[in-house]
């Protein structure tokens, strides 16, 4: 079974609060982008999940992709069954894209399948919610405007335009913006029809910037550019445009030193587009 695994963009990020066990609370849009990583599965009888290639400076059992499959392994049918998955890694990590967060959540719908553990798609976001606040996105798989830490969705269908994403040359810690004290932790909620109607704000910019100097210098290079925005706790930027050309001449403008890429912003997952037909397939069989 092969899946492409992609990237999410935060349109906005609201902090409203902070739990009592240190999470924050925030309210934003999250829509799938059609830059991904794939992931391909083959089940094995050895009762082993072996993940290839190695990512450099990560252990295989801090893989996302790894602990989910833990998670998973008291519902397989046979308890001989494991699997081999051979990750093909695009998206940057670091990025406020959620690539690791996809990755595990592929791993958990791809998984539940092979093994046949019967598991629904909310059983698999409360079991994804434990390895990182954006894997429930990735489960459900459709475009979404989220509250709480990132799993109380509401589906939502925001427009679909063309992305630049700009990656600066560094990598956020989430952790360490969300414990600045200069973060802003109270912006006032807001509903989903102002959400949708007139989008709003990225709560963690001026701490990122504050950090991340490449991201500073970034930010204010692509601001000449249209309405430049952060995903997550970054260090990725993007703008949207209207059209692919567009979006092709200002990546063409993008200082070499910075990667960047033209995406298209989807409100369905790929994910669930290539699992769909994989299961049809199978069933007709
Ligand atoms: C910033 C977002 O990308 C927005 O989509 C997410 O909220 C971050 O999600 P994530 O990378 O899956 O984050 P996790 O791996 O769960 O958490 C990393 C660290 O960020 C902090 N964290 C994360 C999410 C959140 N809502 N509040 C937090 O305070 C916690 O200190 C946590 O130890
Ligand atoms: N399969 C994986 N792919 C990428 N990173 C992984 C994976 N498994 C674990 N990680 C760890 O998760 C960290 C965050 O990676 P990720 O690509 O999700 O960053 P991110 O885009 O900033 O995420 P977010 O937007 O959720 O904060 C990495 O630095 C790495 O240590």
């Amino acid at each position: 079974m092969q899946l492409p695994s992609p990237a999410k963009l935060n349109l906005f990020l609201h902090i409203t609060g902070q739990r009592e066990d240190g999470y924050h609370e925030l309210q934003t849009i999250f829509q799938f982008i059609d830059l991904c990583d794939t992931l391909t599965f083959h089940l094995n009888e050895l009762d082993e999940v072996r993940i290839t290639p190695a990512i450099s400076g990560l252990p295989t059992l801090d893989n996302l992709i790894y602990k989910a499959a833990q998670q998973l392994l008291p519902y397989r049918k046979n308890p001989n069954w494991g699997a081999d998955i051979h990750l093909e890694k695009c998206l940057p990590m670091g990025g406020g894209i959620g690539g690791g967060s996809s990755n595990a959540a592929t791993a958990l719908l791809a998984l539940n399948e092979l093994w046949q553990c019967g598991l629904s798609y909310q059983r698999l976001a409360d079991i994804g919610v434990t390895l990182g606040a954006d894997v429930p996105i990735f489960v459900m798989g459709f475009a979404a405007f989220a509250e709480g830490v990132g799993e109380k969705l509401q589906a939502v269908q925001p427009p679909t335009p063309y992305y630049l994403l700009l990656k600066p040359n560094c990598h956020v810690t989430t952790g360490q913006i969300f414990t600045d004290k200069h973060l802003t932790r109270d912006t006032p909620p807001i509903k989903i029809s102002h959400a949708l109607k007139l989008g709003g704000h990225n709560d963690c910019l001026d701490v990122v910037r504050k950090h991340n100097p490449e991201v500073d210098e970034a930010y204010l290079w692509l601001k000449n550019h249209g309405d430049a925005k952060l995903t997550g706790t970054g260090a990725c930027l993007f703008i949207d445009f209207d059209n692919q050309q567009d979006a092709e001449r200002v990546k063409r403008l993008v200082p070499s030193k910075w990667q960047a890429w033209v995406c298209l912003g989807c409100n369905q997952s790929p994910t669930h587009e290539a699992l769909n037909q994989w299961i049809k397939q199978h069933k007709d069989k």
